[in-house]
């Protein structure tokens, strides 16, 4: 009989990069695959292109701390989103639920729970994420990628600490693409490649740039800004920016040296699986639920490499954190290859295959 998983979750990159790592091993066992996301979002882009997922988009409302004429309707919509996913995992009918969080994947396990399925989730950041925490009543798992999460989980006998999914692709870049691509050259100075998470980040940028004068004597700086935000008047034979990067990422971060970048998750665990000592300048409260203080925090203290935090960042700051970096570069890569280990894909499809005969 023909097992099938359905998948869930959006809103961003890395959930949906989680979810594109597990669907290769479940097509090898040939066992069908669905995803209920969004009508609009990431995952709806990025999951319509797999031809072996079965993609179905429902209503979704965002789930958020703070005001907005929305919130009215929302509610509304995450209603009709349980309604739908229901009448859908009804007809699916999965032997097994994984969802990555995100607010579309709350009304697909509450879908799911009323239909008797077992529902696996997992948490990428330190602190877990509202969706995830909203739905832990009704799961089975909770695995999560830091190990310090534990004591944010109530229910903390539904923890597995898995660690991160890190996406194999990234894992077959060559430098002497990455040369190609950006048409730079081997040279003494070291490259450094600015992420600011899949949207870019406008501070970094910012201050990026007013420190090029500076920064382009000592590196040379392979910069990815997020949508909109390149700047033409920045023209410099040791500096190169692109919007986004997606088949070249592999390649260009092969060639990089040193990283600097928010501190989401997945970028930061895909840099120590790389091996690539992190400047991290993490998404400040202000903005943020201050997820991201916590695991710039956690990688600092790990010795994975330096933070400098938004409220400090100015083009001086900037080169100074970089130079301390620099600095400890040799303890750093050494500290991470003793970090660097198992394939944690393998780990979880075990664990969901298990859950799928529970
Ligand atoms: C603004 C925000 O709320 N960010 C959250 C969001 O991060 P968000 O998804 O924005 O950022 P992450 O760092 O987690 O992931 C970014 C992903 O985009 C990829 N990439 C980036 C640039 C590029 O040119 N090409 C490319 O492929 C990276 O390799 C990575 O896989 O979810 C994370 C995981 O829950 C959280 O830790 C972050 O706090």
């Amino acid at each position: 009989m023909t097992k099938r998983i359905l998948l869930t979750g959006g809103g961003s990159t890395g959930h949906v990069a989680v979810n594109l790592a597990l669907i290769p091993q479940f097509v090898e066992e040939d066992w069908d695959i669905h995803y209920i996301g969004s009508h609009g979002g990431i995952e709806s882009k990025l999951m319509r292109q797999q031809q072996q997922v079965h993609y179905i988009g429902i209503a979704s409302g965002k789930l958020r701390r703070y005001w907005s004429l929305s919130n009215l309707s929302d509610p509304f919509r995450v209603l009709l989103g349980v309604a739908q996913a229901y009448r859908h995992i009804r007809r699916i009918k999965p032997h097994v639920v994984f969802s990555k969080g995100g607010f579309v994947s709350v009304p697909v396990v509450l879908a799911a729970r009323l239909n008797g399925i077992p529902v696996v989730i997992h948490e990428s950041d330190l602190t877990p994420g509202l969706a995830n925490r909203l739905v832990l009543p009704y799961v089975q798992t909770i695995c999560t990628t830091f190990e310090e999460t534990k004591p944010y989980i109530r229910s903390s006998e539904k923890v597995v600490h898995l660690g991160a999914i890190v996406r194999k692709e990234l894992f077959h870049g060559s430098k002497e693409e990455g040369y190609r691509y950006c048409q730079l050259k081997p040279s003494k100075k070291p490259i450094i490649v600015v992420m600011g998470g899949s949207l870019g980040a406008r501070a970094i940028n910012e201050a990026v740039r007013k420190a090029l004068p500076e920064l382009v004597t000592h590196y040379q700086i392979v910069h990815l800004c997020g949508a909109g935000q390149l700047d033409k008047q920045q023209n410099h034979p040791s500096y190169r920016q692109y919007e986004y990067l997606s088949e070249e990422l592999p390649h260009v971060l092969a060639m990089g040296d040193m990283v600097i970048t928010r501190a989401g998750s997945n970028s930061i665990f895909e840099m120590l699986a790389l091996g690539k000592p992190m400047l991290l300048i993490p998404l400040p409260l202000s903005s943020s639920r201050g997820d991201q203080l916590l695991n710039a925090e956690s990688f600092k203290k790990q010795g994975y490499g330096e933070v400098l935090q938004e409220e400090e960042l100015t083009a001086g700051s900037l080169v100074r954190a970089l130079e301390r970096l620099q600095a400890r570069y040799p303890s750093i890569v050494q500290e991470m290859r003793s970090a660097q280990g198992r394939d944690r894909t393998l780990e979880l499809v075990t664990l969901l295959k298990q859950a799928a005969l529970d």
